[in-house]
């Protein structure tokens, strides 16, 4: 029931399925097992959702548009839990979604939602390489649009695409980030391993530990401080942006200051990080983690990038970081809901925004300083081309080519596009600048 009430808000009120998981288990917290059970529901039913309902649409006769709202839901989940979970029995899913149906559904469709779902066990998984178009049949047997996937294949070519729809669907892992300033790696790791959490090294951040087993969400050590959640893709951003102690950094779109407090670390919390977001309202999650994780160098402010001209000195920092507003088709392995609700409208005009802020954030960068521009989308268009148009426009920047050095990853021209097949961690685009003249 609990999976289901939340799908239904995801599918009917467009809510952000992380959202609603973590108001429900809020409201009414539910013991380990079943909250992993719940959650791999959620987001297991979201990221197969074109595979499901196609599935469905192959057994019923009216098309699943016309069902019912609350026994659209049930199907789609049970399906799930029929042709993905392997722990789930047959009859446990069919079972559970006919009582369902009686309970939270509608009684009088119990037949229904019973004779359906025995059809789809009976039918199992299509073939789908049967398709003769290849981006119906990877959009289809790796449940992504085919918007996307046409869009992929054209950038990257069928077997990058196929090797990125593949991850995009496996299931996302926890990563921290050790706040070096309160402790170290492995005196971490024994601390979380005595509160139950189990961790490995991470593939690309030296500060990083993969999570293993536990929630290190209630572990003590959150609260004093000693680490974050943070991907290892992000973490590498502040690594390219390379902070040093008694600088002054500018961090244009801070929110909720995952690398605003990464910057202020690496820097022994001596200097300066301007954390800049335009909400007003994110002021309080930058706050609230630079407080926790006890940084002091950390000012916020409240402002549009886009308009930095006015609103930040021009040539004063030793640093800029542009982590900007993007589609977000990078992290689809923890948020599905991204690839169903993204229009591909939408990215021309994130593509104009991010390019804005960026020649607004730029202008504040001393001479030789530094300038990263980054991106949690595998999308040319919010990347290599905002880039390439910046670099047109703006002869005092040039690529900076010791970037693969401070990655410790093979970048060329500055740039580096992480796939999420690569190293397990988001999909990320990282480019960094140099500001001609000065010291660097
Ligand atoms: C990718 S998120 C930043 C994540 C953050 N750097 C971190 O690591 O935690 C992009 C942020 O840009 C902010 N934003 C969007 N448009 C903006 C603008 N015009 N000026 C400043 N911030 C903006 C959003 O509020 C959002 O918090």
């Amino acid at each position: 029931m609990r999976a289901a009430k939340i799908l239904d808000r995801v599918f009917f009120e467009r809510a952000y399925s992380h959202l609603a998981l973590h108001e429900a288990f809020r409201e009414h917290p539910l013991a380990d097992v079943d909250a992993r059970f719940v959650t791999e529901v959620v987001y297991g039913t979201i990221k197969r959702l074109n595979t499901i309902d196609d599935v469905l649409g192959r057994v019923m006769k009216n098309p699943l548009q016309k069902t019912d709202r609350r026994v659209k839901t049930i199907l789609r989940m049970s399906v799930y839990q029929l042709l993905f979970m392997d722990r789930v029995p047959e009859r446990a899913a069919i079972h559970e979604g006919v009582e369902l149906a009686k309970t939270w559904g509608r009684g009088g469709l119990k037949g229904f939602v019973n004779g359906v779902l025995r059809n789809v066990a009976r039918q199992g998984l299509p073939d789908y390489r049967d398709l003769a178009d290849p981006v119906k049949q990877l959009a289809l047997s790796t449940s992504h649009p085919e918007w996307l996937v046409r869009k992929w294949m054209h950038a990257y070519g069928e077997a990058e695409t196929y090797a990125m729809c593949e991850a995009n669907v496996e299931r996302a892992y926890t990563t921290l980030r050790v706040n070096r300033l309160q402790t170290d790696r492995s005196t971490l790791q024994a601390g979380l391993e005595a509160d139950g959490v189990q961790t490995t090294s991470g593939n690309l951040a030296p500060d990083s530990l993969i999570v293993t087993k536990g929630q290190a969400l209630h572990s003590e050590w959150f609260k004093k401080g000693a680490f974050s959640f943070q991907d290892e893709s992000s973490m590498l951003v502040t690594y390219a942006l390379d902070p040093q102690p008694g600088m002054r950094v500018l961090d244009a779109c801070a929110a909720p200051g995952g690398k605003s407090t990464h910057i202020a670390e690496r820097m022994e919390d001596d200097g300066e990080v301007l954390a800049n977001d335009i909400h007003p309202h994110k002021r309080a999650l930058i706050a609230e983690q630079a407080e926790r994780l006890r940084l002091k160098s950390i000012h916020i402010q409240t402002s549009d990038a886009a308009e930095f001209s006015a609103n930040v000195e021009a040539e004063s920092f030793d640093r800029v970081l542009v982590d900007a507003p993007c589609s977000g088709l990078g992290v689809l392995r923890a948020k599905p809901d991204i690839k169903w609700k993204t229009d591909p409208k939408e990215i021309e005009t994130l593509a104009a925004l991010q390019l804005n802020i960026l020649e607004a954030a730029a202008h504040a960068l001393k001479p030789g300083g530094i300038l990263v521009y980054s991106t949690c989308t595998i999308m040319p268009a919010e990347n290599e081309d905002v880039i390439a148009a910046f670099l047109q426009t703006h002869a005092s920047f040039e690529p900076d080519d010791t970037l693969d050095a401070r990655l410790g990853l093979k970048a060329e021209r500055g740039q580096r596009l992480i796939f999420p097949q690569q190293y397990g961690s988001d999909g990320f685009f990282i480019a960094a600048m140099k500001k001609r003249g000065g010291q660097a």
